[in-house]
């Protein structure tokens, strides 16, 4: 009777919950399957080292300074090892492994709205994503070539306001609102107004960032998330965690569920699907995949157009040749006029669309652990296997970066290495969009808007950085804005209005 007491008093449940705790970590350390796989001391015994040096914003710095000092593989936390053996694209995700459960957080605004982003089973994610991916086929993607023209036409006048004054610009901002506008125009032809405003209107921009970090530490801990944000109650009594992006959005959803005029934009081919089969896509399906679409759309490209403007600024005789290309397609063939260049012609400049590449491949605008669970049979990668239930991920990022992939000069931006031959068998390692079942159903419009963007920038404009050579800053989560590199701008010879 006494033991059973003193089992039960205070002191014998702190005494318990100790022996309890310290029993896990060290099967955790010491006992587990992954016990051999280097990686920094603290991740063997629990999750907190891998969410810390999220919060920290330099994540995929530190996953690629890990992989270079240790190799294929690195334990980043008790029961997860980062591969960046470039079989870990093959084997991890093109494979079909189910995703991660930290994938089951991204239901948006709460639990209730399942996407196929939060479905991690392949074949239910795509059954899931089956009658919403024809919103995003290459075909589509074409009709709404207006609509994104609206939008970079509207940034060349804010640009243009710039050259006139003289005065610095924030044009990683402007880049950002204008992405954000031309995501509402291909999404349901209405943009967001940040670029009417030339603000971050209800600093939505700003906030979203700061979701964006929340939810990345916060699918760790997925009940945490549930009760204090993510939950029906919430979503009742506020808007949506997303604020102004989630209202404006939904609203735009649910003013053409009253409206079935046609546009042309993505949900005009979801609301087809659905009034032809709402049993198999329905509404709150269509409100999910939106919200999935506002938060993964945008920050990527303007991130990927960005990297394109600073690296170049750091190469001028790249940027020159750039520029020559597009002056040459004029001159002999007639095309890229016009106050904003067609993604006909834009994708026509070869060397322009290999700085394009390689201004995503140095800095990849998803720098995540792209995370699967090893499917039945485990998976084997250079002769070690994992077992069944393994979380497996791979970071773009880390893969970019890869020595053995892309040689020597792997750090370097250098486009040329694009038009080289040997580079077709490098194609397979560039993984932007991730692979497989899981990858991005955006990028067939990522793929058309960047070129056009971009094209049109460096045709119209000379950027120079306030601070000559300063780098830029940026925190690393899901997703990654780069900010703080200001520009003074002018208009090039070959401005067209
Ligand atoms: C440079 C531009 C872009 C890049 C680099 C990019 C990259 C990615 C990556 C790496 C993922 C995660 C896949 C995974 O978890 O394994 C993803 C998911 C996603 N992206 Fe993109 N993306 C871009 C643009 C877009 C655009 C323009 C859209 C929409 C119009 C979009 C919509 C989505 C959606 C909805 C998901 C969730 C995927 C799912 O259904 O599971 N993305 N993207």
């Amino acid at each position: 009777m006494t033991v059973l007491y003193d089992l039960f008093s205070w002191q014998g449940l702190i005494f318990e919950f100790l022996i309890f705790t310290f029993t896990v970590l060290v099967s955790r350390r010491y006992f587990s399957p992954l016990r051999d796989i280097p990686g920094p001391f603290l991740a063997s015994f629990t999750r907190l080292w891998h969410v810390a040096t999220i919060a920290g914003g330099k994540q995929s710095i530190k996953m690629l300074e890990l992989h270079r000092k240790h190799g294929s593989f690195v334990r980043i936390a008790h029961n997860e090892v980062s591969v960046g053996h470039p079989d870990g694209i093959r084997k991890v995700l093109l494979a079909p492994n189910p995703k991660s459960p930290w994938y089951k957080l991204m239901a948006f605004p709460d639990w209730r709205f399942q996407s196929p982003l939060s479905t991690i089973e392949p074949k239910a994610k795509n059954e899931r994503a089956r009658w919403l991916a024809s919103g995003f086929s290459t075909t589509n993607a074409l009709r709404t070539e207006q609509n994104m023209d609206r939008q970079i036409s509207r940034l060349k006048s804010w640009i243009d306001k710039y050259a006139e004054s003289g005065k610095p610009m924030e044009l990683d901002k402007f880049i950002t609102y204008c992405t954000f506008d031309v995501l509402g125009e291909v999404m349901f032809s209405k943009a967001f107004g940040f670029l009417d405003n030339g603000t971050d209107i209800g600093n939505t921009i700003a906030w979203s960032g700061m979701l964006n970090m929340i939810v990345t530490c916060g699918g760790y801990y997925r009940w945490l998330l549930n009760i204090f944000l993510m939950n029906p109650l919430i979503t009742s009594l506020t808007t949506t965690p997303m604020g102004y992006l989630g209202d404006l959005s939904q609203g735009a959803l649910q003013e053409r569920r009253d409206d079935p005029t046609d546009h042309p934009d993505v949900v005009n081919l979801w609301f087809e699907n659905h009034r032809k089969h709402p049993d198999r896509v329905s509404f709150k399906d269509m409100q999910s995949a939106n919200a999935t679409v506002i938060g993964a759309g945008s920050d990527t490209i303007s991130c990927a157009t960005q990297s394109f403007i600073y690296h170049l600024l750091r190469h001028p005789e790249k940027l020159k040749k750039a520029r020559a290309e597009v002056e040459y397609y004029r001159k002999t063939e007639g095309i890229c006029y016009g106050r904003v260049i067609s993604f006909a012609d834009a994708q026509r400049l070869t060397y322009v669309n290999a700085c394009i590449k390689e201004g995503i491949r140095v800095f990849t605008p998803v720098q995540w652990q792209l995370a699967r669970q090893a499917a039945k049979g485990g998976v084997t990668i250079d002769g070690r296997t994992f077992p069944e239930g393994t979380l497996m991920s791979v970071n773009p990022h880390v893969m970019h970066r890869n020595y053995e992939i892309w040689g020597e000069d792997a750090d370097e931006f250098r486009p040329e290495r694009w038009l080289e031959e040997e580079n077709a068998s490098r194609e397979k390692y560039f993984i932007p969009w991730s692979a497989g079942f899981a990858s991005c159903p955006g990028q067939n419009i990522a793929r058309m808007e960047m070129p056009k963007l971009i094209a049109t920038l460096l045709r119209d404009y000379e950027f120079k950085q306030v601070n000559e050579g300063q780098e830029w800053s940026y925190e690393a989560t899901f997703g990654l804005l780069p900010y703080n590199w200001p520009v003074y701008v002018r208009k090039t010879d070959l401005y067209a209005t």
